[in-house]
């Protein structure tokens, strides 16, 4: 009898072992990563087929101590470390002047093209001017991945906004803005538009573009980057696509004076209606002959030309859900050929 009741309790115990161990996956595996780090476990080398149990190092940039940026994210499917993609953390707030209060226009999916109206209020627009204002520098372009000066290609200035360092320069007294959330805010921004899954990450820094006139432009190309990359999300056709699922050309500011400037996918279909013709030109609605845009040789284009309106934004994906690229997104930004035009690149990525 004592020894059939104490068999009996040890399979009782084994199976509540059992359960209890399923139940904790089943949890999530909470706490395990600070776990496997106090008994020397890379959490990353542990989960790599996991994004969102990629290890992290945590960046503490706010003056009032919120941890609120992931960096170091390792990529999952080539092990690498990436230091420049960023995802918000728990304690960022954004409000007030650093909420956002955009409206948002579906102008086709597949593509998804969404044109935001009000992306930046007027205060980040001032400040974006004023942190990039000490570092403009000519762009590069990157071929068979070296990093070069081409302004046949890539025709602009362009200014890093380093996230991970509060700013130095001043914003301008009578701007509102906390120095410090500028730039994660607009992060988060860009970050929460977009949803998940996929898991995704805003990659860093962001860089405002200055073109001038004569001839500040970007000629045609796509934001996506070089073949040989294997997403390999499991049981799909592992696609050669490498990085940026989706790009917001923002602008920042236009001069008065401004001619051209305006960002051209001709590959796209021009929406239907004359509505539209506020945020995309349209051959003589609400436009003069000079307005018309042209291209660097001076065609006129094809397919669809945003308007550069500051604080709005155009908002496109790269990449389909099975990583295989969407070639209609060719776009160029068209040449300044009087005045002058800030923009600002915010791309994500897959990685997460
Ligand atoms: O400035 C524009 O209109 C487009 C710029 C662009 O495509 C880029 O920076 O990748
Ligand atoms: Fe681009």
């Amino acid at each position: 009898m004592a020894s059939s009741s104490s068999s009996v309790s040890l399979s009782s115990v084994i199976q509540y072992t059992l359960f209890a161990v399923v139940a904790y996956f089943l949890a999530g595996a909470p706490y395990l990563a600070p776990l496997l780090s106090v008994i020397g476990v890379d959490e990353a080398s542990f989960s790599s087929s996991s994004l969102s149990a990629s290890s992290s190092e945590d960046v503490n940039t706010s003056n009032q101590g919120h941890q609120y940026a992931h960096y170091g994210r390792q990529d999952a499917h080539t092990g690498a470390k990436r230091d420049n993609l960023w995802q918000p953390g728990e304690g960022l707030v954004c409000e007030g002047e650093h909420g956002h209060g955009y409206k948002t226009y579906v102008l086709r999916r597949d593509p998804l093209v969404v044109y935001v109206e009000g992306f930046l209020s007027e205060a980040e627009r001032e400040a974006l001017l004023a942190l990039s204002a000490p570092n403009w520098a000519p762009s590069t372009i990157w071929t068979a991945q070296t990093e070069h000066l081409d302004p046949k290609i890539r025709n602009s200035l362009r200014a890093p906004l380093n996230l991970t360092q509060p700013p130095t320069t001043p914003f301008p007294p009578t701007n509102p803005l906390t120095p410090s959330l500028l730039l994660p805010c607009l992060s988060h921004r860009a970050h929460t538009f977009q949803g998940s899954p996929p898991p995704l990450s805003i990659e860093q820094p962001l860089w405002t573009q200055k073109y001038l006139a004569p001839s500040g432009h970007y000629t045609y190309h796509y934001d996506f980057s070089d073949p040989g990359y294997v997403r390999g999300t499991a049981g799909r056709q592992a696609p050669k696509i490498q990085g940026r699922k989706s790009t917001f050309m923002v602008y920042v500011s236009a001069s008065e004076d401004l001619q051209g400037g305006g960002t051209n996918f001709p590959r796209l279909e021009k929406p239907v209606g004359e509505w539209w013709c506020r945020f995309v030109y349209c051959d003589g609605v609400g436009d003069g002959e000079e307005e018309v845009p042209r291209d660097k040789e001076g065609q006129k284009v094809e397919g669809i030309t945003f308007r550069p309106i500051p604080g709005n934004a155009v908002f496109w994906e790269n990449l389909r859900e099975d990583g295989n690229a969407y070639y209609e997104t060719w776009h160029a930004g068209l040449p300044v050929t009087r005045g002058e035009k800030v923009g600002l690149n915010v791309w994500s990525w897959w990685e997460g």
